[in-house]
C-alpha cells in the first residue's frame, strides 16, 4: 500500500466538473508535483487531500487511514500556500510556534523547536522579526518552518514559489528539495511551472481539465509523453505528421525518414520532436534522416538560438541550436540548411489518454 492513496476522486463546483476519476499513489518519502495549466484542478486536488474542500466521490487514504471524511485538524500534514500566509501581527517565533502548544511547561520546548526550525530553513536568530520586515523568500522559509514544526507526516505545497522573483524562486526550490530529502517527508506540491516540476520532483503528475494525463519521472514525462498535450505542455515540441510508405519509412520534406518504431505501411502518424533533437548537418552531408529546410526566422537567446525552419511541403519546425554547436555559422533568413531528425527521436505519439 502506498503512503498516500487517492481513489477515484471527483469534485464538482455546481455543474462544473473540477476533478474526475483521479487515482494517485504517493510512496513514503516521495516528492510528487501536480502540474498543469490554470484551472486544471491541481489546487482542488491538494485542497481535498488537506480536507479544506470535500470530495463528491472517491476516497483518500493516508498512512493506511481513510481520512476522506476527517476535518483538516484531524489529518496529519503541514501546508504552505502561495501568498505568505503568516500572521502579520505575530513575530516569527509566534508564527513558527503556532501549532506547538501553549502553557508554561511547553515554553522552553517550543522555543527550542522554533530555533531548530529556523536553523533548518537557513534563518537562525530571526525570532523577533515581524513578517513585514522580511523579504518574500524569507517569509516563505518561515512558512515552511511553520509547516514542518509539528513534524507532520505529509507536506503540502500550493505554488509556494510563484510569488517570488526568478532568482529567489530558483534558489528556494533547491533549498526546499534538499530539505525534503534530508527530512524524508512525503511531499505533494502544486505548480504550473514545468521547469520547477522537472527540477524538483521524483515524479510529476500532469493534469488537464480535471483529469490526470500522465504520471512519471521527469525524464519519462519529457522523453516519453503519452499524448500531444503532455508533449506540448512539458518543454517545447514540434508535432510532425507523416505517412509511412510500403517499407515502413516516412515520407517527409522530399526525403524518406526511418523511425525506430515499427510503422504500418500507408498509415499516417504524429510525432513529437523536441527542438534540441533536430540536427544541423554540413551542406553535403546526406546522412540518414536528413532533408532540406529553409530558415524562416532565427531568434538569438544567448546560449541557444531558436530557429524556425521551413521543410519543403511541411509545416514549420522550431529547432534549438546551442551557441557552441553553431560556432561561427550565422543562420540568415532564407538560407537553406541540411537538417536531420535521428530515428530514435521519431517515435509516434499514442493518442490522447
Ligand atoms: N470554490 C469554488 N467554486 C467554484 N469553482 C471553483 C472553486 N474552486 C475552484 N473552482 C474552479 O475549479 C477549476 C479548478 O480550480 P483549481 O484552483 O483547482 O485549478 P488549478 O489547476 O489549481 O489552477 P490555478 O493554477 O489557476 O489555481 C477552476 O476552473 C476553478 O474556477
Amino acid at each position: 500500500m502506498a503512503h498516500l492513496e487517492v481513489h477515484a476522486l471527483g469534485k464538482r463546483f455546481g455543474r462544473f466538473v473540477a476533478l474526475e476519476g483521479v487515482d494517485l499513489a504517493v510512496e513514503r518519502g516521495e516528492f510528487v508535483v501536480l502540474l498543469g495549466p490554470s484551472g486544471c484542478g491541481k489546487t482542488t486536488l491538494l485542497r481535498l487531500i488537506a480536507g479544506l474542500e470535500r470530495q463528491d466521490q472517491g476516497r483518500i487514504v493516508h498512512a493506511g487511514r481513510d481520512v476522506s471524511a476527517l476535518p483538516p485538524a484531524a489529518r496529519d500534514y503541514g501546508i504552505v500556500f502561495q501568498s505568505y500566509a503568516l500572521f502579520p501581527n505575530l513575530d516569527v517565533a509566534a508564527n513558527v510556534g503556532y501549532g506547538l502548544g501553549t502553557g508554561r511547561a511547553a515554553r522552553a520546548a517550543v522555543q527550542a523547536r522554533v530555533a531548530e526550525m529556523l536553523q533548518l530553513v537557513g534563518l537562525p536568530g530571526i525570532e523577533h522579526k515581524y513578517p513585514a520586515q522580511l523579504s518574500g523568500g524569507q517569509q516563505q522559509r518561515v512558512a515552511l518552518a511553520r509547516a514542518l514544526a509539528t513534524r507532520p507526516d505529509l507536506l503540502l505545497l500550493d505554488e509556494p514559489l510563484s510569488a517570488l522573483d526568478a532568482i529567489e524562486r530558483v534558489r528556494l526550490r533547491g533549498e526546499i528539495r534538499a530539505l525534503q530529502q534530508r527530512l524524508g517527508v512525503t511531499t505533494l506540491m502544486v505548480t504550473h511551472d514545468q521547469e520547477e516540476a522537472l527540477a524538483m520532483a521524483d515524479r510529476v503528475v500532469v493534469m488537464r481539465a480535471g483529469r490526470l494525463q500522465q504520471i512519471g519521472t521527469p525524464e519519462q514525462i519529457y522523453r516519453q509523453p503519452h499524448n500531444a498535450f503532455v508533449a506540448d505542455f512539458i518543454g517545447r515540441s514540434n508535432l510532425v505528421e507523416a505517412t509511412a510508405d510500403d517499407d515502413g519509412r516516412l515520407l517527409f520534406a522530399g526525403s524518406t525518414l526511418r523511425s525506430d518504431a515499427l510503422l504500418q505501411p500507408g498509415q499516417r502518424y504524429r510525432f513529437s520532436v523536441r527542438p534540441e533533437d533536430i540536427r544541423l548537418l554540413d551542406t553535403l552531408d546526406t546522412a540518414e534522416n536528413s532533408f532540406w529546410s529553409r530558415v524562416q526566422h532565427c531568434e538569438f537567446l544567448g546560449p541557444v538560438s531558436l530557429v524556425t525552419l521551413e521543410p519543403e511541403g511541411a509545416p514549420p519546425l522550431v529547432a534549438q541550436f546551442s551557441a557552441n554547436y553553431l560556432g561561427a555559422r550565422t543562420l540568415a533568413p532564407g538560407a537553406t540548411l541540411r537538417i536531420a531528425i535521428p530515428a530514435e527521436r521519431l517515435l509516434p505519439m499514442p493518442e490522447a489518454a
